[in-house]
């Protein structure tokens, strides 16, 4: 039994039980999502419903297929809505806005400019009040809280794949978005490198107090990030199946969670719901 964590009960909840809505940061109500196909209508979403709170880390998980990044790209306004609808702060979305910043497996960067440009392109966009040494020090920011101070000036190309991923976390936190919705954001790299990137983005999220959603197909990550861990249902027409909390205290470290009693407990209700 750690004497860091405290031991609290296993909470878990299929009811979607709404919060009160000064704490709602996000809301999807009778989310659907229909897309057409040569065969027919393919509907992968119905009936979903979740609310996320501010400043709640919440994780993803469901198996491959069942409609995860057709969600998350939803709520980044990326992907047409086919029914119900998706507030922020008790706004519909109508596309993407800089209220919401988006992480991808891929960081898709502009290869031939740097690491500093390539941060700078969003925060441009976002404050172009700001004076140019007031971007550049908000790039260099975030650059340097991902451990990249010494490649400013870098061209992404010349970058490692989980350098490249660094330049993805301090381009999304440079805008300071309200929510940032990750997409199996450490799913290429190597476990050190995840580990090292866990950390950095718990690290900045926990500063920054924003709201995280983040899809992932690793159980043990899902628990480590999560105040709340989300299961969706296989498709068609998937929907929220169960919601675990995860109450261990902050900060955490993977020792402590590890070590916890709950840890185990956790783990088995998330492979019980794969598995099922
Ligand atoms: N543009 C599209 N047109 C038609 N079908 C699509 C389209 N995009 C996704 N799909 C289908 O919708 C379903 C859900 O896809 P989605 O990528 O959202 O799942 P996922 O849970 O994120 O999968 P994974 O875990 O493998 O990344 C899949 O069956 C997929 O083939």
């Amino acid at each position: 039994m750690s004497t860091i964590l405290e031991n609290k009960t296993t909470k878990s909840h299929t009811d979607n039980g709404l919060f009160p809505s000064n704490d709602v940061m996000l809301d999807l109500k009778k989310l659907k999502k229909v897309y057409p196909t040569p065969k027919g209508d393919y509907v992968v979403l119905e009936d979903l419903n979740l609310q996320i709170k501010k400043e709640e880390f919440v994780t993803i998980i469901g198996h491959s297929g069942c409609g995860k990044t057709t969600m998350l790209s939803m709520i980044a306004g990326l992907n047409p809505i086919s029914g119900g609808n998706i507030s922020v702060l008790g706004k519909y979305i109508k596309g993407p806005g800089p209220d919401r910043g988006v992480i991808f497996q891929a960081p898709s960067l502009m290869p031939w400019m740097t690491s500093l440009q390539n941060v700078l392109l969003g925060v441009n966009k976002v404050f172009p009040h700001a004076t140019k040494g007031e971007r550049h020090d908000i790039a260099k920011y975030y650059l340097q809280k991902v451990g990249l101070e010494g490649a400013f000036i870098k061209k992404a190309s010349e970058l490692s794949q989980g350098m490249q991923q660094r330049v993805g976390i301090a381009r999304a936190f440079a805008i300071k978005p309200k929510v940032l919705l990750l997409d199996e954001p450490f799913g290429m790299l190597d476990s050190l490198t995840r580990g090292e990137l866990q950390d950095i983005l718990i690290e900045i999220w926990n500063k920054e107090k924003i709201t995280a959603v983040m899809i992932t197909h690793d159980v043990d990550e899902a628990i480590f990030l999560a105040d709340r861990v989300v299961m969706m249902t296989s498709g068609p027409k998937a929907k929220i199946g169960d919601i675990l909390n995860i109450d261990f205290e902050r900060p955490r470290t993977r020792k402590a969670v590890l070590e916890h009693d709950d840890y185990y407990k956790y783990r088995k209700h998330l492979i019980d719901f794969l598995e099922h």
